[in-house]
């Protein structure tokens, strides 16, 4: 009864914990700043075809290759001005998507080239988020957004990065990640970063479990203490599902399930880096019905050509998902969102509980106008 059209699906309030701001530029942007900023490498200028090679691009079945596509939107975010567009533009898209709260990452590391120092960079890309805050405002739409300091895992800076979130913690970064190919990167070169933010009473969150199986996902638990998982989809190599449906889980999946660990699942980034073969077949699927506490995420927007609405329109179609599961998996980022107890609770009853009770009710209002005199008489 309550499942959702496209429309209802957009208007529904969402949560976004899991996207890369130099994965979500809109390609009008990319060609916009390169013309400005000199950048000359771009394998296309018009819009919709530089568009559509992202997603080609990007579609190649391989975390690296996947990877690979960064260089162009990490080339045009290099200045101060770049940096403060493209981030109001990502809080203007988001709010435009029904999206009310959401955790956008970057790496500072990587927005040094035209001379910018790390803190300017910060300071850069929290202005934009103001000002998409603002701008979604103006036009009647309410999203709070907060920036997650990714290192880079193949580089040595997490301890400097980890030590800039925590500066700027309540000044719009609300905490850390780290990102880049897994194999041959294991999260625990970086332990310094994490015992640091654990000192600090900090939070982070790291990739793990999306291109590499168990042992990262493990690692990124157990010995760096990640308070969620960046995908850790492969959660699923340790749930044994019998012919007749019976269900087993391991001591790691136990694990992540009992202590409710946050899984920032991105079904679309999957299909194209390979890490899952079909939105049905997707394991969203069976860690919904399990009750992990799964969220559901964009990871990056351009590449995959796709938004949270997109995301849901593809599981509600493979699922037969309705507004309450919505509604589940929006609590569910939420609660595991890194503010403050208190405003996480404020989103939840205020804001996500009586949208969604609000888009539940409409089919009352549908039927009442389709029983006229007209209607009525003729039967
Ligand atoms: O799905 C992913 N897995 C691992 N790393 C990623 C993914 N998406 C993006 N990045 C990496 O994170 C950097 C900072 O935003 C991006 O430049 C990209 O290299
Ligand atoms: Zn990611």
């Amino acid at each position: 009864m309550n499942t959702p059209n496209s429309d209802q699906i957009r208007r529904a309030p969402k949560v976004l914990l899991h996207d890369h701001l130099d994965g979500g530029l809109r390609p009008g942007t990319v060609v916009d700043l390169a013309r400005e900023t000199g950048y000359a490498a771009l394998p296309e200028t018009d819009p919709g075809r530089l568009g559509a090679w992202f997603r080609a691009a990007a579609d190649s079945g391989s975390l690296e290759r996947y990877l690979e596509t960064f260089s162009h939107t990490v080339g045009v975010m290099q200045t101060r001005d770049a940096l403060v567009r493209v981030a109001a533009e990502c809080a203007e898209d988001l709010a435009a998507d029904g999206v009310v709260y959401a955790e956008v990452r970057y790496a500072p590391e990587q927005h040094l080239e035209g001379g910018l120092s790390l803190e300017e960079v910060v300071e850069a890309v929290n202005e934009g988020f103001r000002e998409g805050e603002r701008r979604a405002r103006e036009d009647g739409r309410r999203i709070r957004v907060g920036a997650l300091l990714t290192a880079m895992r193949h580089a040595a800076r997490a301890l400097e990065i980890a030590e800039l979130a925590n500066r700027y913690r309540d000044l719009g970064v609300v905490g850390f990640d780290i990102a880049g190919a897994e194999a041959g990167h294991p999260p625990t070169r970086h332990l310094d970063a994490f015992e640091f933010l654990k000192r600090e009473n900090n939070h982070f969150t790291i990739h793990a479990g999306e291109a590499f199986g168990l042992p990262s996902i493990w690692q990124a638990l157990q010995w760096c203490g990640a308070d969620r998982l960046g995908h850790g989809v492969r959660i699923v190599d340790d749930i044994q599902v019998g012919a007749d449906g019976s269900v087993k889980l391991g001591r790691l999946a136990s694990y992540v399930r009992d202590k409710r660990i946050p899984l920032e699942l991105c079904p679309s980034s999957n299909l194209q880096t390979g890490a899952a073969d079909s939105y049905a077949g997707h394991p969203i699927g069976l860690l919904r019905r399990l009750h992990f506490r799964a969220t559901v995420n964009t990871d990056n927007r351009l590449m995959s050509g796709t938004s949270m609405s997109r995301e849901f329109e593809h599981l509600v179609g493979a699922f037969g998902y309705t507004l309450d599961d919505m509604q589940w998996f929006s609590v569910n980022a939420m609660k595991s969102a890194f503010i403050p107890f208190d405003e996480r609770l404020a989103m939840i009853n205020d804001v996500i509980k009586p949208g969604y009770a609000e888009l539940k009710s409409e089919w009352l209002f549908r039927q009442t106008a389709s029983t006229s005199r007209s209607a009525v008489s003729d039967g």
